[in-house]
């Protein structure tokens, strides 16, 4: 599909973020890129000027002949473009209003308004990028960490479409040969041979898929962060931590129990591992109204945690609440902190240790800094054994991209089990080829347009 030669219109859209800076971007894209720019500018004649050149002059309404702003305009002719077709992008003094009327006026005078994600849409229908890398275009912008912008980057550079290519060029080989078998079958167990060569291939793609299936976990924890629930007591110290996760006195941090009310969410780059943290009301027993509110939507945190920090106050005794937190989260991946150990203890550590299982138990002092470094090691262990030093760089990050790799690992274990159960060829044929087009809308090979239309709508504006 991205062979086919279509034809577009012309697009603008403000590319830069909304709101006051120094320079806004306008970008026009399309067969009339050109001819629209050149119809509110003045200065060089654009459609003299040399391709990839950016040129000074100012925005005009032809209307009325009032200057709109003084402007850098940056002429790119097709196909070496971001869209592979002519772009125009018009460089004018950042600020709504200058930006806005640009906009405007290249509306009136035959551009027409782009879609979230067109532009790269673009780039994806004139074949310049496959899907997999237009995604990467999105995770790039909303990339957390160092590490997820590099997995971004590789996916943007088609590391994960090559591989995707690879094995759909593999099965397509063994289909191949399928088929030759069939039409010409030069031995008498034709039958077998035929079978044992699908059977191989697709033991060899499943244990492909699996590979980079094992990296997905990961790879969704570095797009969306790992949501991590802050619980305990009050008082205990949880929006002290928050704070010294985030180096930043965010949360309000009192020695009144009860302070915080509500559920405050932060991103934290912990090691690399991008947390959404969430500092939660103190959970127990309370009459006060608001308070209630708070504990509930505690609760609700602590359900969707994919990460507990159960804080518990070393310079108290445990108290029955204590007990509750612990066995209630005991299901949750989770690591209890025993915090303010400057203090003298009334909770003794190995105690404690037996009491919360198999689960580690970190002794820290939020206020002293004690046993912080330790914590921060030990989250960012617990999820990627520490993924800032590892060299994988094929990442599968994205939910539609696990859940085809997962249902073409299905389709092979049909064919596996077809084979098995000593299906005729042409039958297990059929389960192959569905996994070969699996894989191809990974990389948009196959792929329904409203699929697409879907996925850009989730683009910014512009892009
Ligand atoms: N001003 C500006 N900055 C920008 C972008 C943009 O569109 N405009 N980009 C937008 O995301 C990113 C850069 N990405 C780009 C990717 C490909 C091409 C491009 O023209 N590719 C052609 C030619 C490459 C070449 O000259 O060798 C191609 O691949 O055929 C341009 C920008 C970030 N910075
Ligand atoms: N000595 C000592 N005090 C601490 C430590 N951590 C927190 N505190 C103090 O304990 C008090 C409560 O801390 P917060 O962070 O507000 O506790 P919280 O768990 O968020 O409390 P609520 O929001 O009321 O549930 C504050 O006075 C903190 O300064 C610690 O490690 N040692
Ligand atoms: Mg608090």
């Amino acid at each position: 599909m991205s062979q086919t030669i279509t034809e577009f219109d012309t697009i603008a859209a403000i590319s830069t973020p909304p709101g006051e800076g120094a320079i806004s971007i306008v970008r026009l894209s399309g067969e009339e890129a050109l001819a629209t720019a050149e119809r509110v500018f003045k200065g060089r004649d654009l459609s003299k000027v040399a391709s990839h050149t950016i040129n000074y002059g100012h925005i005009i309404d032809p209307d009325t002949n009032e200057e709109v702003d003084e402007v850098m305009v940056s002429v790119m002719l097709a196909p070496k473009t971001f869209t592979r077709e002519d772009v125009i992008e018009i460089n004018c003094h950042g600020g709504i209003v200058a930006t806005n009327r640009i906009l405007q006026l290249l509306l009136s005078h035959g551009a027409r308004l782009a879609e979230p994600g067109e532009f790269t849409k673009r780039a994806f229908l004139n074949g310049r990028i496959d899907l997999s890398q237009a995604e990467a275009v999105m995770d790039l912008i909303r990339a957390k960490t160092d590490k997820s912008m590099k997995v971004a980057l590789n996916q943007l550079d088609g590391d994960l479409a090559h591989l995707i290519r690879n094995l759909r060029q593999d099965i397509l080989d063994v289909l191949a040969q399928v088929e030759v078998n069939i039409d010409y079958p030069e031995y008498d167990d034709v039958e077998t041979m035929t079978t044992r060569l699908l059977l191989e291939k697709a033991k060899d793609v499943k244990a492909r898929i699996a590979d980079l299936l094992s990296t997905a976990q990961q790879g969704k924890v570095l797009r969306e962060g790992l949501a991590t629930a802050i619980v305990g007591r009050p008082n205990v110290g949880k929006s002290s931590l928050l704070n010294h996760l985030l180096h930043e006195d965010k949360a309000i941090v009192t020695d009144v129990a009860g302070t915080t009310r509500d559920v405050i969410e932060e991103y934290v780059n912990v090691k690399g591992v991008p947390l959404k943290l969430v500092d939660t009301a103190g959970i127990h027993d309370t009459t006060d109204k608001v308070e209630k509110i708070g504990v509930e939507r505690s609760k609700q945190a602590l359900a969707a945690a994919d990460l507990v920090l159960l804080v518990i106050n070393g310079s108290e005794p445990l108290t029955d609440e204590d007990r509750t937190l612990i066995e209630t989260t005991a299901d949750s991946k989770r690591i209890v902190i025993l915090n303010k150990t400057d203090l003298p203890q009334q909770v003794d550590l190995a105690d404690l240790q037996k009491l919360v299982g198999d689960d580690a138990v970190i002794a820290t002092s939020v206020l002293t800094n004690a046993g912080m470094d330790q914590l921060e090691d030990k989250i960012a262990n617990l999820f990627f054994g520490g993924i800032e030093n590892s060299q994988t760089t094929v990442m599968v990050t994205n939910a539609r991209h696990i859940g085809l790799l997962n249902q073409a690992s299905q389709a092979l274990d049909d064919v596996m089990s077809g084979i098995a159960a000593g299906m005729p060829v042409d039958l297990v044929q059929i389960d192959m080829t569905r996994a070969w087009d699996l894989l191809g809308e990974i990389t948009g090979d196959s792929v329904q347009d409203e699929l697409l239309t879907q996925l850009f709508s989730q683009f910014c504006l512009g892009k």
